[in-house]
C-alpha cells in the first residue's frame, strides 16, 4: 500500500464535483479517488490481447501493474479478463436502469423533504387535534414513504447534512442520545448515492509472489460473470486433462495385458498418471479469482453497519491455512476476506461508539480513508495468514461515525480530526417543537413501525393520540416532542403484541395504557422498588416536622425518580469548620453543598468557622445524586438545622440554587414529582422555571400539589414550619428577598443594596 499520501492532502473528491465518470480523465493523477484510478479501467486490458495465445496461468503473469496506476480510464465500462468474455452483456446494466427510475439521485433532492401523509388534513382544527387534522380512523389509512430519508422525523440539520454529505462525498460525524436516528441517517444516505459507482473486487493469485494475491475491481456485477467464465473455463480444462488421463491410462493397460510379467509395473504407471493429473486440476482450479466484494444483487450503495467490530472484519483478514505446502494448500488468494471497509466501498460505512475500537485500528481506519485504498492482512500473528498481503483493495467510503458525547472525547483525535476537516459534524436533537405537522409524522411514525413490524395491528386514533400525549410527556419540556424513536417504538411494539395476543384488528388506547405499565424500563422497576420498600420501613414521608430533614428528588436513568431524604447535623468545629457531605456525593453534588454554605455564611451571623455543617443523602446507596438538582434540598436540610425549624415531611423537593439564592430549573421534573406522589408527598417544590415541563399523568395530579419556586425564601417559605426568630438567617432571608428576588438573576448578593451580614 503506498504511504506517499499526505495527511493533510485535500479530500479526493471537490465539494459539488461533477459525477465522477466525467472528470476523472481530466483530474490530474494526485487527485483522483485511488478506487477509479484501480477501479473503471481495472483488469488486464492488455491481457485479452493475448489470450489466444498463451497459457491462462501466463497470462496471468503478464497482468502489467503499472497499467493499474496510469489512471487512465475506460469509459465504456468495456472490461478484459483473460476468461470472461468482453461482448458479454452485463446483466447488472439493466438493473441498474431500472433501479434508476426508483431511486433518485442526489441531485433531485431538495434540502428538506416535505411528506404528504397520503390523508385529508383538517387544517382549519390541525393545532388543537393530537394528530394535527389527520382525517384517519387508523393507521392503516396513513401512507408511509418508501425511502427512508423521507421517514426520519425531526433532525432537520442532520438530515440535511446527511444530503448534502452524500452529494459532495463527506464523511460526518452524528453524536447525540441512542435511538434518535443516527444509523437510520446513515442508512438513507446509502440510499441517495449513486448505484452505477458500484464495483466487485476480484483478488487473482499471483504467480510471481504467492504471497501477493493480485486486486482487479470490474463494474457490479461483472464480477459474478467473471467468476463463472473462470470456473467454466476450469471445468473445460479438467474435462479434457481427463479424457488425456484416461487414454494415456488405457494405452497403458493396453500395453501390460499385451505383456503380462509387467502387471505391477502397469498398475503403478496407471496410478502415477492418475495421481498427476489429480493434482494439477487442482492447480487450475485455483485459479479461479475470489470475488471478496459482490455488488452484483445490490440495489443501493452498499451501507456496512461495523459497530464493535473487530480489527479483521473491519480492516479485512487473511485466513490460517493448516497445509503450507506440499500442494495441499490453500492458495493465499482464497483465504482473503473482505472487511467492512472494503464491503463499503462506495457506500457507507457506519461505526457507532468509535471509542470502542482500539487506538490501532482506528490508526488503520484513518489510513483507509485517507487513501481510499486498504491491502488486506492476515490480523492475528501467528497465523499463516499473516505473511499474505493483498495488493491494495479499494475503500472508497463515506464514513458516518456514530455515539454520544463520550465516544467523541475518546475519539482518536487524528481520526476525528480527519472527520472534522473533511466532513461535517452534527449533534443530534432529543426533542423536536410539538406542532401540528409534526404530530402528523408522529401518527406516520406509528404506521411506519407497524408496516415494519408486519404482524401488529394498526392503531386505532385514540391509541395514536395516547402515544403521541406520551411523545410529549416523555419529552420533559414545553411544547416538545421526544425524538427518542426507539424507546417510542418499543412502546408501539409492546402495545401492539397486546393487541395480537388477543387477536384483535385494531390496537387500542387501552393497549397503548398497559403497554406503558409493562414496558417500564430497568430504572423505572428498581426506583418502585425502593420507593416500595422506604415506605415498609415509613421512612419517608410522615406529618411531623423533623429538623434539618428534607425530601430530596432525584432521577435514576432516564425515565424515573427516586425520592432521597437529605439530612443535616451541625456540630462544633474540631479544627476549623468544614461541610462534610457523605452518602457517595458525586463531584457535582459536592460543589452544590458549596454554593449552599455561600448562602449561609453571607445571611447569617454564625460563624461557621467554629461548626461542622454534616451533610447526608440517606441511603443515596448505588443511585447517588448526580447534578446540582439536589441543592435547595441541601440549603433547606441546613438552614433547618442551623436555626432549628423543622422541616414539613409531607413536602419533597427539588432545584438548583445559585450562589445569590436563585432557584434555577433541573432535569426530569415530571419524573420526579411522579415520584413524590408514589412516596405519599402531598405537594412538591420545584423550579418556577421548569412550571412549564410538567407532563405528569392524570392519577398524580389529584394526588399531588405543584408549588413552584423562584428563590430560596419561597423554598423556606413553604418548607419550614413556625415563625423564625427574629434576625436569625430565616428571618434575614425572608425580609431581603421580597423585593430583592424578584429582580431575579440580581438576587440575594445584590439584594436591596444592603447586606445583612457586614462580615
Ligand atoms: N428521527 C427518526 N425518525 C423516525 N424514526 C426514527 C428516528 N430515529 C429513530 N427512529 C426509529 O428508531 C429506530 C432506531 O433508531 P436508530 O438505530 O437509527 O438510532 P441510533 O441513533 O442509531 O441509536 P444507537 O446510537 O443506539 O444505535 C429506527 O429504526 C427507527 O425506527
Amino acid at each position: 500500500m503506498s504511504n506517499d499520501t499526505n495527511v493533510d492532502d485535500p479530500p479526493k473528491d471537490e465539494p459539488d464535483a461533477e459525477p465522477e465518470s466525467d472528470q476523472t480523465q481530466s483530474r490530474p493523477r494526485d487527485e483522483e479517488p485511488a478506487s477509479d484510478r484501480q477501479g473503471e479501467r481495472s483488469l488486464l486490458e492488455e491481457e485479452g490481447d493475448r489470450r489466444d495465445d498463451v497459457d491462462d496461468d501466463d497470462q496471468r503473469n503478464d497482468i502489467d501493474d503499472s497499467n493499474a496506476d496510469t489512471g487512465e480510464l475506460d469509459d465504456s465500462d468495456e472490461f478484459d479478463d483473460p476468461i470472461a468474455d468482453p461482448n458479454d452483456e452485463l446483466e447488472s446494466d439493466s438493473t441498474t436502469e431500472e433501479a434508476e427510475d426508483d431511486i433518485e439521485t442526489v441531485e433531485d433532492l431538495g434540502s428538506t423533504v416535505e411528506v404528504d401523509p397520503g390523508v385529508e388534513v383538517d387544517e382549519e382544527n390541525a393545532e388543537d387535534d393530537l394528530l394535527g387534522g389527520l382525517k384517519v380512523d387508523s393507521t392503516a389509512d396513513i401512507e408511509v414513504p418508501d425511502r427512508l430519508v423521507d421517514q426520519v422525523i425531526g433532525q432537520d440539520e442532520a438530515r440535511d447534512i446527511i444530503i448534502k454529505a452524500a452529494k459532495q462525498r463527506r464523511h460526518v460525524m452524528m453524536i447525540g442520545s441512542p435511538g434518535t436516528g443516527k444509523s437510520m441517517l446513515a442508512k438513507a444516505m446509502s440510499q441517495l448515492l449513486p448505484r452505477e459507482d458500484l464495483q466487485d473486487v476480484l483478488v487473482y493469485h499471483n504467480p510471481d509472489d504467492g504471497n501477493e494475491p493480485k486486486v482487479r475491481t470490474v463494474p457490479a456485477g461483472k464480477g459474478e460473470q467473471i467468476i463463472d467464465a473462470h470456473k467454466e473455463e476450469a471445468r473445460k480444462r479438467n474435462q479434457m486433462r481427463s479424457i488425456l488421463m484416461w487414454v494415456i491410462i488405457a494405452i497403458i493397460i493396453g500395453y501390460t495385458l499385451l505383456s503380462p510379467t509387467s502387471i505391477l509395473l502397469g498398475i503403478i504407471a496407471a496410478g502415477i498418471v492418475w495421481l498427476i493429473f489429480r493434482y494439477t486440476s487442482r492447480g487450475t482450479d485455483a485459479m479461479v479469482p475470489n470475488m471478496i466484494v459482490n455488488n452484483g444483487d445490490q440495489r443501493t450503495a452498499p451501507f456496512e453497519d461495523a459497530t464493535g467490530a473487530h480489527a479483521g472484519a473491519l480492516l479485512g483478514d487473511v485466513r490460517h491455512d493448516p497445509f503450507q505446502s506440499g500442494g495441499m494448500e490453500t492458495p493465499s488468494h482464497d483465504r482473503v476476506e473482505p472487511g467492512s471497509i472494503h464491503q463499503s466501498n462506495k457506500g457507507v460505512l457506519f461505526v457507532d461508539e468509535m471509542n470502542t475500537l482500539d487506538v490501532r485500528t482506528q490508526q488503520k481506519l484513518m489510513t483507509a480513508i485517507q487513501e481510499g485504498e486498504f491491502a488486506i492482512t492476515g490480523q492475528s500473528e501467528r497465523s499463516s495468514g499473516a505473511m499474505v498481503q493483498t495488493e491494495p483493495v479499494p475503500c472508497d467510503f463515506i464514513m458516518i461515525a456514530a455515539g454520544n458525547l463520550d465516544a467523541m472525547e475518546n475519539m482518536h483525535p487524528a481520526l476525528r480530526s480527519r472527520i472534522k476537516g473533511y466532513g461535517y459534524e452534527v449533534y443530534m436533537d432529543d426533542t423536536i417543537e410539538d406542532t401540528a405537522e409534526m404530530r402528523r409524522k408522529y401518527a406516520r411514525f406509528i404506521a411506519q413501525e407497524v408496516e415494519r413490524d408486519g404482524r401488529l395491528p394498526h392503531f386505532e386514533r385514540e391509541a395514536v393520540e395516547e402515544l403521541i400525549l406520551e411523545a410529549k410527556r416523555r419529552a420533559g419540556r414545553k411544547d416538545h416532542l421526544t425524538l427518542l424513536f426507539r424507546d417510542l417504538g418499543g412502546l408501539v411494539r409492546v402495545a401492539g403484541d397486546i393487541a395480537r395476543s388477543e387477536d384483535r384488528e385494531y390496537t387500542t388506547r387501552d393497549d397503548v395504557l398497559q403497554a406503558k405499565s409493562r414496558s417500564r424500563s430497568i430504572e423505572q422497576q428498581l426506583a418502585d422498588d425502593y420507593i416500595e420498600r422506604r415506605k415498609d420501613y415509613e421512612l419517608q414521608v410522615t406529618d411531623d416536622g423533623v429538623e434539618g430533614r428534607v425530601n430530596g428528588l432525584a432521577v435514576m436513568g432516564e425515565d424515573s425518580g427516586i425520592m432521597l431524604p437529605v439530612m443535616a447535623e451541625i456540630a462544633p468545629a474540631q479544627g476549623g469548620g468544614q461541610v462534610i457531605a457523605t452518602g457517595q456525593l458525586k463531584e457535582m453534588a459536592e460543589e452544590s453543598v458549596q454554593n449552599v454554605s455561600a448562602i449561609i455564611k453571607k445571611f447569617s451571623d454564625v460563624d461557621l468557622s467554629e461548626k461542622d455543617i454534616h451533610i447526608q443523602f440517606v441511603q443515596a446507596g448505588q443511585q447517588g445524586v448526580d447534578g446540582d438538582s439536589a441543592s435547595i434540598t441541601v440549603a433547606t436540610a441546613v438552614i433547618s438545622a442551623l436555626e432549628d425549624i423543622p422541616v414539613d415531611q409531607s413536602i419533597a423537593m427539588t432545584g438548583s440554587l445559585s450562589v445569590r439564592g436563585d432557584v434555577l430549573p433541573v432535569g426530569g421534573v415530571t419524573h420526579k414529582i411522579e415520584a413524590a406522589a408514589k412516596a405519599g408527598c402531598s405537594k412538591v417544590i420545584i423550579p418556577e422555571a421548569n412550571e412549564q415541563d410538567v407532563m405528569i399523568e392524570e392519577e398524580y395530579e389529584e394526588m399531588i400539589e405543584i408549588i413552584p419556586c423562584s428563590n430560596i425564601s419561597e423554598v423556606l417559605d413553604v418548607a419550614l414550619e413556625g415563625e423564625p426568630k427574629k434576625d436569625s438567617l430565616v428571618d434575614r432571608l425572608k425580609s431581603i428577598t421580597g423585593s430583592a428576588f424578584e429582580g431575579g438573576q440580581g438576587a440575594v448578593g445584590s439584594a436591596s443594596g444592603s447586606n445583612p451580614n457586614p462580615q
